[in-house]
């Protein structure tokens, strides 16, 4: 017997990244092959906007996807957000040539605490919210205290694209597939400073330091290529990455609902004081996933240069947790 379909919802659906993600939900992509998916696709209330995203529902039918079992067009969060039990906020601004993430702090912050608000009020009360507009781990955070009575620990944000960097860069250096590296770990925010930490990686059995065995390398080129990705993209492209966070926010959904069989990745979620990060604090963690649920992989010893990379990346977040008190 087919499966019911499930709501997913998707904010900033006429954007470049919603342009690189609806199809790949709507083919099955996210969810599985045997998952119909109803479509709420949300907005700015502006002709502009609208029309576009018209053009891109157009698209979609033209596709004819047998998974596509409904799509609707939205210009206000509380009706976008209506049952929806998966809600991928992607809508805000997106950082232009040389902008830095917190120039859209203030830009983008209000949008989450509206968002939030409407999840709180009609979203289904298992919502699996995933954050990927900048910067994400603090509209996260804004949306998560928002929405008071969903669970805190089902609002996340995308640190999926620096794990997915940090592990093309591995295999870039080892000469390995990517799919053999295991076990990489992507602290903190989603922003230059997070920390990718491949000392629990290994490739077939092997550890991926002891393959490296190069403190400076990690240091001076890995960590900085990987956390300034984004401006490098930006300043090739002349426009913020869109297919590779679209890939990775289809690389997040499908883990958290379908499981990662053990696997580690990296998710930005809630801390419950794991790790030494204050409670709230939305911030990546190596996870695994079973039973539509995430747990933080525990007991990593941490030494004194990723601690030093945790504080670092900590401090921004609550820098930016600070800037945004007044909203909550
Ligand atoms: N977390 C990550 O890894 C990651 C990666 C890439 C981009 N991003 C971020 O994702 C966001 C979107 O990027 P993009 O390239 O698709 O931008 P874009 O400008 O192409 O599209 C954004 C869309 O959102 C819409 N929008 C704005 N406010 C909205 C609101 N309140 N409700 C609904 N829709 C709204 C806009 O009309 C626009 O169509 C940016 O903030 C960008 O920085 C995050
Ligand atoms: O860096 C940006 O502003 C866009 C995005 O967050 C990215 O990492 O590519």
């Amino acid at each position: 017997m087919s499966k019911k379909p499930v709501r997913v919802a998707v904010t900033g659906a006429a954007g470049q990244i919603g342009y690189a993600l609806l199809f790949r939900i709507a083919s099955g992509e996210m969810l599985g092959k045997d998952q119909p998916v109803i479509l709420q696709l949300l907005e700015i209330p502006d002709e502009k906007a609208q029309k576009a995203l018209k053009g891109v529902m157009m698209e979609l039918d033209d596709c004819a996807f047998p998974l596509l079992a409904g799509m609707q067009a939205h210009s206000e969060a509380k009706s976008a957000f209506k049952d929806t039990d998966y809600a991928l906020l992607v809508g805000a601004r997106p950082r232009g040539p040389g902008m830095e993430r917190a120039d859209l702090l203030a830009a983008n912050a209000q949008i989450f605490t509206a968002q939030g608000r409407a999840l709180n009020d009609a979203a289904s009360r298992n919502v699996k919210v995933l954050v990927v507009g900048n910067p994400a781990n603090t509209n996260a955070y804004i949306a998560m205290k928002s929405a008071p009575d969903l669970p805190a620990r089902n609002f996340t944000a995308m640190l999926r694209l620096d794990h997915n960097r940090a592990l093309s860069q591995l295999a870039a250096k080892t000469g390995k597939p990517v799919a053999s590296i295991k076990n990489l770990a992507v602290w903190g925010n989603h922003s230059p400073t997070m920390y990718a930490d491949y000392r629990f990686a290994t490739i077939d059995g092997a550890s991926v330091k002891d393959l490296i065995n190069d403190q400076v390398w990690n240091k001076d080129v890995f960590l900085p290529t990987v956390g300034k990705r984004g401006a490098a993209i930006i300043e090739a492209r002349g426009l913020s990455s869109a297919a590779s966070a679209a890939n990775a926010a289809i690389d997040h959904m499908r883990d958290w609902a379908l499981g990662t069989h053990g696997a580690w990745v990296t998710m930005g979620v809630p801390s419950n004081g794991e790790y030494g990060i204050p409670k709230e604090v939305v911030f990546g963690y190596p996870v695994t996933c079973s039973g539509g649920d995430y747990q933080i992989v525990p007991g990593l010893p941490i030494d004194a240069f990723s601690q030093e990379c945790i504080n670092k990346t900590l401090a921004e977040l609550q820098g930016e947790q600070d800037g945004v008190r007044h909203l909550l």
